[in-house]
């Protein structure tokens, strides 16, 4: 099996696409989005430092076709799925997103119905294109470096005209170890400066389910959930949160999940580890107490 990995300089997100190729028994080459030597030690590497996945599809067609690449892997991230989907149509080859297993037998996993159910299918096409979730995959120990070479072609030429970062407050939530999170309950927009106040002394990221972003609470780009952030935390605080099952799609790896909810019977008790029943006002501002305390 012929791999191609194509992903930004990260270690981290190369090393879990590593780690998958080496599930299914390649070591695979690797097209870097960016400059520099590429983490990890490859026979083919390319680069290019691009930042519109558009303009990229064509001289990817061109590696993978001359390449004879049998396998595409990429983070489900936003880049990683804008650029699998224009490859799939251009190759004529299946995509598969958000992939959360794999198997030498050339099967993988991925959640469907909204994280309801785990779907198993089979790769006997190709090329084939592999979105991977973040976090589900150890990070391959990469050594060494490897200068890479240009990658030739031109595609599309979308120019960037501008580049405007996000608004982020402290760590950013796919990489958080710890989440403080709130939901409609925290029944305001300046409730969440406790949650911030906390997430500081916690080293942990906020985020906000799609009640407290649609109230304008909390920024769109904090949503966890389906149709947000899919996050992998050790520990997940949900603070005021109900426990949709579109929330929870976005949490079905926290190894952790603590709940803070005035209803007994919210569903976020059923997913939750260790769950307070009580109005987060009087629980929030006692576990920031404490914790300084502890610091
Ligand atoms: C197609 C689709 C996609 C969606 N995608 C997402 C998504 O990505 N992420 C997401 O989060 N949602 C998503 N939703 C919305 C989802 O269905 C829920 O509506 C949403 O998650 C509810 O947000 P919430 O839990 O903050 O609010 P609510 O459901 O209103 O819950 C608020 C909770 O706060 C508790 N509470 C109130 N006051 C207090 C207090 N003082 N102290 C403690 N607890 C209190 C209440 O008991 C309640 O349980 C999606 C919906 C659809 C249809």
């Amino acid at each position: 099996m012929k791999t191609l990995i194509v992903e930004v300089m990260d270690t981290k997100r190369i090393g879990e696409l590593v780690t998958v190729g080496r599930i299914f028994g390649d070591t695979p080459d690797i097209l870097a989005l960016g400059t520099g030597d590429v983490p990890g030690t490859y026979t083919k590497a390319y680069f290019t430092d691009t930042a519109v996945g558009a303009n990229l599809i064509d001289p990817l067609v061109d590696l993978i076709r001359e390449g004879d690449y049998q396998l595409v892997l990429l983070s489900a991230t936003t880049l990683g799925t804008e650029i699998a989907g224009p490859l799939g149509v251009r190759l004529g080859a299946p995509v598969l997103s958000e992939v959360i297993g794999a198997s030498a037998d050339m099967t993988v996993t991925r959640p469907i119905y909204g994280g309801k159910a785990v779907a198993t299918f089979t790769i006997s096409q190709a090329p084939a294109i592999l979105t991977v979730r973040r976090k589900y995959f150890e990070p391959a120990d990469l050594a060494g470096t490897t200068t890479p070479v240009p990658l030739t072609g031109t595609g599309t030429t979308i120019t960037l005209i501008s580049e405007e970062a996000a608004k982020s407050e402290g760590i950013p939530l796919e990489d958080a170890e710890v989440i403080v999170s709130g939901g409609r309950g925290m029944g305001s927009g300046e409730n969440f400066t406790l949650l911030r106040e906390m997430a500081a002394i916690l080293n942990a990221a906020v985020g906000a389910s799609r009640g407290a972003v649609d109230e304008g609470w909390a920024a769109p780009t904090l949503q966890i959930g389906q149709t947000g952030n899919i996050v992998a935390p050790s520990v997940y605080l949900a603070v005021g949160i109900s426990g949709a099952s579109q929330h929870l799609a976005g949490i079905a790896n926290a190894k952790c999940v603590v709940a803070v909810n005035k209803d007994e019977d919210a569903n976020i008790f059923k997913r939750a580890r260790f769950g307070i029943v009580e109005d987060y006002k009087k629980v929030v501002p006692a576990l920031i107490q404490a914790l300084k305390e502890e610091q």
